[in-house]
């Protein structure tokens, strides 16, 4: 059949809304050959990669996919925990205090499933979990508070890309981004404060996100722009000086330029210059990741140190934190307004009775 349906579909089903808690994903296990299959679907992205495709196509399996894996899975082993990797461990901690929260707070069903845009859970595998719950409605939530093409807008076309085969399309509400959110920006604020609280201040504030080349923003991308908001607000918050805080870019992938100032640079001049404690944090993550774990807490502290730095204390992402969960449970709930009966079966559905008549009417036999 060419459009795929509910498995045992009954035309008397009870509707409910559907959230898909969409993350970027992460290799199956910390090896090469993991590493391989990952970097390769992650890196054929061409929301990722905008170069020509028959040129990329070249580089990536003539020499990305031999030499990069064996690296990234080296590094990978350092943040991998029993449980597995952090970004998907932190995702369904996420994904259940989420569904808890929406099932006390929404009147109607509600079914949560975690997504990843690579590896598993796949976004496929995510939807049709959904639609077997009866979702009739859905909201995505992409876990990036600020809007890229090559996560956010890559969400969206995975989604169409399974959601183009299903002959019943579920009405659909898709979150952009949230980088300047009240509500997002007093969490990160508070979540520093009690970093200050245990742990002292440091001399600085290091706002590091995750770089794009700066071609993207030169073509329209506005993730540059709202990391600086982000990190502004979150400075008003604070009540910090301009002198207190700074913005920088981290994860650079190829030659070409990538948006500045580069947090290892940073990181390393700051030392030079005579600083001897800085505060790191990454709220362009939701969850703790390799990116920030290895490359910030493990490989950026170690060159503050080499250069005479005495301490780089990095402040953990929001990962499962209640006020964040809260937080995003809020946004959802937001997002879901204005649907007729918010959050609940879709009109028409609401008594099974009329369901059944409906199904009568079409002459089903279920
Ligand atoms: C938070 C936003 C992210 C943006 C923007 C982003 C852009 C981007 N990333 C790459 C290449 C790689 N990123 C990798 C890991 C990775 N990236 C993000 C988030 C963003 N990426 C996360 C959360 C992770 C970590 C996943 C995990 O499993 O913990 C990797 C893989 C690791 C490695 O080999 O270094 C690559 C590669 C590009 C090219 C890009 C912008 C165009
Ligand atoms: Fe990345
Ligand atoms: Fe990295």
């Amino acid at each position: 059949m060419r459009y795929t349906a509910k498995e045992g579909f009954r035309h008397d089903d009870t509707p409910r809304l559907g959230v898909l808690i969409a993350n970027l994903g992460t290799p199956d296990a910390p090896t090469t050959p993991a590493l391989r299959k990952y970097l390769a679907q992650f890196l054929a992205d061409p929301r990722v990669i905008e170069l020509p495709r028959i040129v990329w196509r070249a580089i990536l399996h003539g020499i990305v996919l031999r030499t990069r894996p064996k690296k990234s899975a080296a590094a990978y082993r350092e943040v991998w925990s029993e449980d597995g990797s952090p970004l998907l461990v932190t995702g369904l901690a996420q994904t259940r205090g989420i569904g808890e929260r929406l099932a006390e707070r929404l009147e109607g069903p509600v079914a949560v499933e975690l997504a990843m845009r690579y590896g598993s859970p796949s976004m496929a595998e995510g939807l049709q979990k959904l639609r077997d719950q009866g979702a009739e409605r859905l909201v995505v939530l992409p876990m990036y508070p600020q809007y890229s093409g090559s996560t956010t807008a890559s969400t969206f076309d995975a989604l169409a890309d399974e959601l183009k085969q299903w002959r019943w399309i579920p009405e659909l509400r898709f979150i952009g981004q949230y980088h300047d959110d009240e509500r997002y920006i007093r969490c990160l604020a508070d979540s520093i404060r009690e970093h200050w609280q245990a742990h002292g201040r440091g001399e600085k504030l290091l706002f590091s996100f995750h770089g794009t080349p700066k071609r993207y923003l030169l073509n329209g991308d506005p993730y540059h722009c709202q990391c600086l908001k982000t990190a502004r607000l979150v400075a008003e918050e604070l009540e910090l000086t301009r002198d207190d805080w700074m913005v920088s870019f981290q994860s650079r992938f190829g030659n070409e330029e990538w948006l500045k100032p580069y947090t290892d640079e940073t990181i390393t001049e700051f030392a030079r210059s005579g600083m001897k404690t800085l505060d790191v944090i990454c709220p362009g993550f939701s969850a703790d990741c390799l990116e920030t774990l290895e490359e910030i807490e493990g490989e950026n502290a170690e060159y503050f140190e080499e250069n005479g730095g005495e301490s780089l204390r990095y402040i953990r992402c929001l990962n499962d934190r209640s006020d964040h969960l809260d937080m995003l449970t809020d946004l959802l709930l937001e997002h879901v307004q204005g649907w007729p009966e918010a959050g609940g079966p879709p009109r028409g559905l609401r008594d099974q009775q009329a369901t059944r008549d409906r199904a009568l009417a079409l002459g089903a036999e279920n």
